[in-house]
């Protein structure tokens, strides 16, 4: 399929959803025509987000699958978890073709999801159909899919931070150990105790140990990479900043491979990727590198004394962790250049 589409977005008035609008006015080939909001029906989306004042986008209710039909191609789902697994079949039914930014549909196994969210699981069947969209590894299998399940942010930095020396046998994935930190619109936009001010000002804590939801989507993936079960611990903090996640992840090399022989083995892996960025020798990158933008910026460093390599990944939580990768999802499903409205380098400072 090559004609543009029109989109719709449900949760629009969330984090995820709002960047959704604010990246998808400059999309050439995609327009937003329906914005449906659960709590702000009729208002203006700049009521809630003067940002957002030039883009004339009305907040709708109708999550009614056929008026949905009438107005867009594609539905991207930005809602709490146990949303979209009550929404999507009806929505795939209808003949639309839906991009799910939530955790409903990442995980294959129902039991885990029960286990992990819990919550109540979508049906099997719909679950299949979803193609797991970790674009740099699994693209080839989005293009021309209905149902694109768009990875957990967490997920993203770290699976692309492995993959590639879980894939090759450069380390030992029974060692590995993922430090990840994320801002605080990783959170979502509800106000909250914990996400407070005067929680946050000044102060760094860890989160969920061994609870964590995207424990089971990076081990899944792990797993099917390594042709083995793999399980890993991962430990999530929250940092005092608004957006941007580094997974810092620590495993045992197999072999005798230095970092140079990293860095090259990634540039290898992720050739032609334009959303992939390793770092030279000596370096490794900060979440500011790539603030506001689609990029995941990977280094490396090697400690000879441990046997240990130490990778470190870095994304906006927003862009490449949600709304980015999910229009990323898009241009691929669509058959179209994966970069298509997300060119722009990162802001800084
Ligand atoms: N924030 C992040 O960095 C990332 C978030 N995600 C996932 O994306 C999803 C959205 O996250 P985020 O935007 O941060 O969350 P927010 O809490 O900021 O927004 C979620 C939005 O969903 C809508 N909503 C809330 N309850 C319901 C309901 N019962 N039925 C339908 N819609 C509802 C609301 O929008 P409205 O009132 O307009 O309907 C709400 O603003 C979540 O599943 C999250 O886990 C994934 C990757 C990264
Ligand atoms: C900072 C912060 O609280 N981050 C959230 C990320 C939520 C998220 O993205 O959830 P799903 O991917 O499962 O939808 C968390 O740790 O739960």
């Amino acid at each position: 399929m090559n004609e543009n589409v029109r989109v719709a977005i449900i949760g629009s008035t969330g984090y995820g959803g709002v960047e959704l609008i604010r990246l998808l006015a400059s999309h050439p080939r995609a327009e937003v025509t329906s914005v449906i909001s659960s709590s702000s029906a009729g208002a203006p989306i700049a009521e809630g987000y003067p940002h957002l004042t030039e883009i004339r986008t009305d907040l709708l209710d109708d999550v009614d699958p056929a008026l949905i039909k009438g107005k867009a191609d594609v539905v991207f789902l930005a809602t709490p978890a146990g949303v979209a697994a009550k929404l999507v079949p009806s929505l795939l039914d209808a003949g639309l073709k839906v991009i799910d930014i939530s955790g409903d549909f990442r995980l294959k196994s129902r039991d885990s999801y029960k286990e992990w969210y819990k919550k109540e699981p979508a049906d099997q069947a719909y679950i299949d159909q979803a193609v797991y969209g970790l674009a740099e590894v699994y693209g080839n299998g989005v293009n021309g899919v209905d149902f694109v399940s768009n990875p957990g942010c967490y997920p993203t930095a770290t699976l692309l931070g492995l993959i590639p020396a879980v894939s090759a046998g450069f380390i030992d994935p029974s060692t590995i150990i993922i430090d990840a930190k994320s801002g605080v619109s990783g959170a979502g936009r509800g106000a909250s105790l914990g996400t407070h001010y005067s929680e946050l000002n000044e102060n760094f804590k860890a989160y969920k140990l061994n609870q964590h939801q995207h424990i089971p989507e990076i081990e899944q993936t792990l797993s099917d990479i390594a042709g083995r079960p793999v399980v890993t611990t991962f430990s999530t903090h929250l940092v005092p900043m608004t957006r941007g996640i580094m997974s810092t992840m620590y495993a045992t090399i197999q072999g005798d491979h230095a970092a140079e022989d990293f860095i090259a083995l990634y540039r290898q892996y992720y050739e032609g990727r334009k959303f992939v960025r390793i770092r030279p020798l000596g370096v490794t990158p900060a979440t500011k590198e790539v603030w506001g933008s689609n990029y995941c910026d990977i280094g490396f460093a090697v400690d000879k004394r441990t046997g240990r390599v130490t990778i470190v990944s870095v994304i906006d939580n927003l862009v490449k962790g949600a709304a980015g990768q999910a229009i990323q999802n898009l241009n691929l499903m669509m058959g179209w250049d994966e970069t298509l409205g997300l060119q722009f380098v990162p802001a800084y400072p």
